[in-house]
């Protein structure tokens, strides 16, 4: 049947068979989800299931603040200088902050407290000001940590992250300028380095991977620090699977969070395992235009 047949009404000469109401439609090219969205789905699903929340993180730019200095990270560190991160311009410096974190903040890198020596070094509010492209979701770690004592009790939490990350690094097969990190955070009181082990045992469980073995490791802001591996069957070798940590005491104590109080996190990259899922060598095969070279 066609519209010429409809308009010049040679339709009612034709033979036609009777409609078939359970026929299917005809199946649309249409678009497709994804595989980073479809991993991104998966880690979500494993988080929720675990009873974590997930943090709002869609803010790229960040104060080096929040970054770096809220974390412990020195401000002389390597990875806080051009070289690694992506500094903006415009608008070049944050001017808001909650003072008096800030100058606990500074008082435990410059002169130390707490009981930590600190890091003894001018500490600078121009250079905390300084806007950058975030390098980890930790600042939104450390955003939401402060936070919770805002309200002034403490309750535990369990909250997690996953979006884009961006560092100043050589491009090659594996590593682009940004990557998408997927970070959890438990705080309660009295965890230990076991229940971060027992956490990742379950959280990479649900991934189908059982044989985990940890690495000590050195973060800034997390002591003591481990990488995570595990054996992985179709690759027939041990690989690194991600980060993880407990949170200094000169990260937690200046946000006023109680002193019995612990936090452990980990993190992990999204385009490792869908690279991986999807047998691609190539990042570019992932993301980025599809160029013929
Ligand atoms: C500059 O590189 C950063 C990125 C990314 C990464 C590393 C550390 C963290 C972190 C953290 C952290 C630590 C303490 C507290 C809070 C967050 C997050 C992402 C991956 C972390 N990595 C990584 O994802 N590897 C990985 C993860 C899962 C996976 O799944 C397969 C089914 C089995 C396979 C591989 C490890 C390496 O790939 C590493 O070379 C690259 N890393």
């Amino acid at each position: 049947l066609t519209s010429d047949l409809l308009v010049n009404g040679a339709w009612k000469d034709k033979k036609f068979k009777l409609y078939n109401f359970d026929a299917l439609g005809a199946s649309l090219q249409i678009g497709h989800l994804h595989p980073l969205l479809k991993v991104r789905h998966e880690f979500r699903k494993i988080f929720l299931e675990m009873g974590f929340t997930e943090m709002p993180s869609n803010n790229y730019i960040e104060s080096s603040f929040w970054n770096f200095d809220a974390l412990f990270q020195p401000q002389q560190h390597p990875a806080r200088d051009a070289h690694d991160t992506f500094f903006i311009s415009e608008p070049c410096l944050s001017t808001k902050f909650p003072m008096e974190y800030l100058e606990r903040v500074r008082t435990v890198h410059s002169k130390g407290a707490y009981g930590s020596q600190g890091y003894r070094y001018d500490w600078k509010l121009e250079e905390a000001q300084k806007n950058l492209l975030r390098t980890h979701t930790t600042s939104n770690s450390a955003r939401m940590l402060y936070k919770l004592m805002e309200k002034g009790d403490f309750k535990p939490i369990k909250y997690f992250s996953i979006d884009r990350v961006f560092r100043n690094e050589t491009l090659d097969a594996t590593h682009l300028a940004e990557f998408h990190q997927v970070e959890g955070v438990i705080a309660d009181y009295n965890l230990t380095l076991g229940n971060l082990i027992g956490t990742l045992y379950e959280f990479f469980s649900k991934l189908g991977i059982t044989q985990l073995q940890f690495k000590p490791a050195y973060n800034p802001y997390t002591e003591p620090s481990m990488e995570i591996f595990c054996f992985h069957n179709g690759l027939e070798k041990w690989i690194e699977i991600g980060n993880s940590g407990m949170f200094r005491p000169e990260m937690l104590l200046p946000m006023n969070l109680p002193p019995d109080v612990n936090v452990i996190a980990w993190g992990l990259s999204l385009e490792r395992p869908t690279m991986i899922k999807y047998c691609l060598n190539n990042i570019r095969d992932l993301v980025g235009p599809k160029v013929d070279m």
